[in-house]
């Protein structure tokens, strides 16, 4: 079997007791620590003069390689054309995304050199598989210096609309960039469509349906690729077990006591302008306007570890965030009751999942979401005998699976206050019903099927390298 040699910008912590705030790297760790191989990426650290080889780390049997970012490339390539640019659009936030020639070449110049480095690892066998926006045109980059190896990319961020998507001064370049790999994975039907349009409308390619679940057939830009979803999840029976140990922590026990009988909403997202976090709190502000019987009964916890924090855009809507908590708990907080307890730190995966025990509803709520994994670790660390509820925006990824959940528009503020009120009051039997109707999709679909979905179609792939 061929070695897999995984790429992003983001590499988890080699320190596994960190905390990894970020889906991509809880998901790829998961689905590498069975395989063993080569996980290659930015190092996260920034340095004046980055050396010239890769740091490698052997943890059993995978090999972190890892590379630090010189302060030009973190601003253009990281801050800027990625997270500037294409996170903004693939968000379909044209508002937000600026475009500079500067950064452009900045994101070329690193996924040049990214490659150059991975390069001498590479073995004649290994299948590369790359991930996410900060890397598309990695492959191609590959290829230009003579590698021939079978190429995967999975995008963890949504795809978006084509008549978006050509909002970008470079989108053919891009898209061309894409279709250097074999195969390209996407979270849900709706990315792949998107995708699938722009060839057939803007590239004037061919697409060919490969029957129900295999995706299609791509002809673009002299190459023949697979273009499919693949939607990714969570190590489902793990972290069933995690939460059923975590329930009865001490941090687990703090919390319950905290609440002295009271109702709990528990949100947690990085601080991302794409997870709704304003509209979420105006939501919750909402439930206690409308239905007054909550105050002083019901506390909504919002977990967001800062991110991204040198991008102007991340910086206001923490500012933004601020205002509105100070503002909701102002407005309804009596001397024992606080409504919103608002956090801006990072809890590790234990703490996280006994939080979620004790969490009478998960609120999901982004405004575009790749996949957005909190939604499923939230439903697989509930107790069957008595889950709580996930209310879920329909613009999350896990949408598409996880229909058992209350699902809900998060630009409809009122609807999503009566979604928190049906949740609060859901019978037992209802809330078991459909916490069983997920759980079953959570253990179809778990990490290792996603990641053995994604390797399978790599190795089957046509190869025309
Ligand atoms: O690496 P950062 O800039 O700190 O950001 C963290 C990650 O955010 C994004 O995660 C996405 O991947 C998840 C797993 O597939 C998915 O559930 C979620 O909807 C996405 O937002 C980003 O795409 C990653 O590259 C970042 O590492
Ligand atoms: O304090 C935190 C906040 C988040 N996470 C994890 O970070 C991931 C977030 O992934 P998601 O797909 O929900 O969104 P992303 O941040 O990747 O956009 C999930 O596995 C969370 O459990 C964590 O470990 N600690």
């Amino acid at each position: 079997m061929s070695r897999l040699v995984v790429v992003s910008n983001r590499v988890a912590p080699i320190d596994e007791g960190k905390q990894s705030a970020g889906g991509l790297a809880v998901a790829v760790l998961a689905a590498l620590k069975k395989t063993g191989g080569i996980w290659f990426g930015w190092s996260g650290d920034v340095v004046a003069a980055p050396p010239s080889a890769p740091s490698l780390t052997p943890v059993g049997r995978l090999t972190y390689a890892t590379l630090d970012l010189a302060k030009r490339d973190y601003e253009e390539y990281y801050n800027g054309y990625a997270n500037s640019t294409l996170w903004p659009l693939f968000h379909f936030r044209l508002g937000l995304t600026n475009f500079s020639r500067r950064n452009y070449a900045g994101y070329q110049r690193v996924n040049s050199l990214f490659a150059s480095k991975l390069a001498p690892l590479l073995e004649p066998d290994d299948m590369v598989w790359v991930h996410d926006y900060h890397l598309i045109p990695f492959a191609e980059q590959l290829r230009m210096i003579g590698m021939k190896h079978r190429m995967g990319f999975f995008l963890h961020t949504p795809f978006p609309a084509p008549e978006i998507l050509v909002a970008l001064p470079n989108h053919e370049d891009l898209v061309r960039a894409l279709c250097a790999y074999d195969v390209v994975g996407f979270h849900t039907l709706c990315d792949l469509r998107c995708f699938i349009n722009y060839i057939r409308f803007e590239a004037r390619g061919t697409v060919t349906d490969r029957g129900p679940g295999e995706g299609y057939y791509i002809k673009a830009f002299g190459r023949t690729l697979v273009a499919r979803s693949f939607p990714i999840s969570i190590d489902t029976e793990p972290l069933v077990a995690l939460a059923a140990q975590a329930a009865n922590t001490r941090q687990t026990e703090r919390l319950r006591d905290s609440l002295v009988g009271r109702d709990l909403i528990i949100g947690v997202d990085r601080l991302d302008y794409s997870k709704g976090l304003p509209q979420r709190f105006e939501s919750f502000h909402c439930l206690l306007e409308n239905y007054p019987a909550n105050r002083g009964h019901v506390s909504f916890l919002q977990i967001a570890p800062p991110s991204r924090s040198d991008v102007p855009e991340y910086i206001a809507i923490r500012k933004e965030l601020e205002t509105l908590s100070g503002h909701i708990n102002g407005r309804f907080a009596e001397f024992d009751w606080v409504p919103i307890r608002y956090l801006n730190k990072s809890f590790t995966r234990r703490s996280l999942a006994g939080f979620f025990r004790v969490s009478k509803v998960g609120l999901v709520t982004p405004l575009r979401d790749g996949m957005n994994l909190v939604a499923k670790e939230y439903v697989a660390c509930q107790d069957p005998e008595d889950p709580g509820v996930l209310v879920l925006s329909r613009f999350a990824g896990a949408a598409e699976e996880l229909d058992s959940a209350l699902i809900v528009n998060p630009y409809d503020i009122e609807s999503v206050a009566d979604a928190l009120q049906r949740a609060l009051t859901m019978p037992l039997e209802e809330r078991r019903q459909r916490h069983a109707d997920m759980m079953g999709v959570l253990r179809r679909n778990d990490i290792s099927v996603w990641r053995e979905n994604f390797v399978t179609a790599l190795t089957r792939a046509p190869y025309d390298s």
